[in-house]
């Protein structure tokens, strides 16, 4: 064999041991470790179980009957958040609080969907005040997709009820703890941390800071005029604003390239129709424009955290739609690619 070859053959070696250790090795710095943080009910969880429908096998039963039970939870719970929200909308509500409504709120939300308590919903959400005070939803803590389970009665309470996909995209179980998932993908292993986002959970966030390749930060677009689940003297989008400077402001956060993702753009084309933005932001002065509004809050957040070492990418999602967060994610490693090749150069290199 000639000199030549033989390089040839060294050469080969060494890009089949780099492939092998990058895909299969235990070393974390070949991995593509995405940190994802963002304030409590932002969507973070839900962008976790889109991947395990995106690049994973779904849900298999055992966690579909989990989701079972946390969805009639969801269910339960969020009627009696409305039911006691009503003072806020209507006076003298006490009075004339059915006795439907009465007995509801003493329920436990664990209880489950008993026919009694099945015929009690069903009376409950099509009672005018109940409507009204769900219009008004954003005055107190309630899910987002508690409409939906409310609205899915009748198929949720069978007996043989298993939920579907987009049943379990919608359940709202706050995290405690971490959330992680892996999978492959051009290449590459890509790691996802999803962490709790509540205040309580936040001092565990700084175990998951090392190696983090890249930090997707969440923030829930339609949530500008509501108050914050932990303190409702504060504004939800603040408080993401604040966190988002105190975290990337961190040292070890100085050079990792960050996307700013502003969830829940469905609900926030709804919202901004109905309620101006500057009830959060008092300069914000245009009116209720989409465009105009998301320009102003894609300004605000990335003015809090732009440095020139970092390049801030903002990009816009819908959580809860599948093939929407294929599109972000499809977008994110693009612009990896592009602007930050050093975080595949072990791809690269090859
Ligand atoms: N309509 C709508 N709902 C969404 C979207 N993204 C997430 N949700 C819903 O918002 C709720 C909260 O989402 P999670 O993913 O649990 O939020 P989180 O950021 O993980 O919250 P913590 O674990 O408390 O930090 C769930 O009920 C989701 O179904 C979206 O883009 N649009
Ligand atoms: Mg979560």
């Amino acid at each position: 064999m000639g000199n030549k070859q033989k390089k040839k053959n060294k050469k080969e070696r060494k890009k089949n041991q780099k492939i092998e250790s990058m895909l299969n090795g235990p070393n974390e710095k070949k991995q593509v470790k995405i940190l994802i943080l963002g304030t409590g009910e932002s969507g973070k969880s839900t962008f976790v179980k889109q991947i395990h429908l995106i690049h994973k096998d779904g849900f298999d039963t055992k966690t579909r009957e989990r989701f079972k039970i946390a969805i009639h939870f969801n269910l339960i719970k969020g009627l009696q958040d409305l039911i006691e929200g009503l003072p806020l909308i209507r006076k003298n509500v006490q009075k004339s609080l059915s006795e439907v409504a009465q007995d509801f709120l003493q329920l436990n939300p664990r209880t489950g969907l008993t026919t009694t308590i099945i015929d009690a919903v069903e009376s409950l959400w099509a009672d005018e005040s109940i409507k009204e005070m769900y219009e008004q939803r954003s005055l107190i803590q309630i899910p987002s997709s508690t409409n939906y389970f409310l609205d899915s009665l009748e198929r949720i309470s069978k007996n043989d009820y298993l939920p579907n996909d987009n049943d379990i995209i919608m359940c709202r179980i706050p995290t405690t703890g971490i959330n992680q998932v892996q999978f492959e993908d051009q290449g590459l292993q890509w790691s996802l941390i999803d962490v709790g986002g509540q205040r309580s959970e936040r001092r565990k966030w700084i175990h998951h800071f090392d190696n983090v390749s890249i930090v997707f930060y969440v923030i829930a677009l339609d949530e500008y005029d509501q108050a914050l689940y932990e303190n409702i003297e504060i504004n939800r989008m603040t408080e993401s604003l604040d966190l988002l400077s105190q975290t990337l402001g961190n040292q070890i956060f100085r050079k990792t390239p960050c996307f700013l993702i502003f969830n829940k753009f469905d609900l926030f084309q709804k919202k901004i129709k109905k309620v101006d933005l500057n009830v959060c932001f008092k300069k914000y002065k245009g009116g209720k424009n989409e465009q105009n509004a998301l320009n102003f809050i894609y300004k605000t957040f990335k003015k809090a955290v732009s440095s020139k070492k970092r390049n801030i990418n903002c990009f816009s999602s819908i959580g809860t739609e599948t093939d929407n967060v294929c599109q972000v994610l499809k977008q994110v490693q693009e612009s990896v690619k592009r602007n930050s090749p050093h975080i595949l150069s072990s791809l690269n290199q090859i």
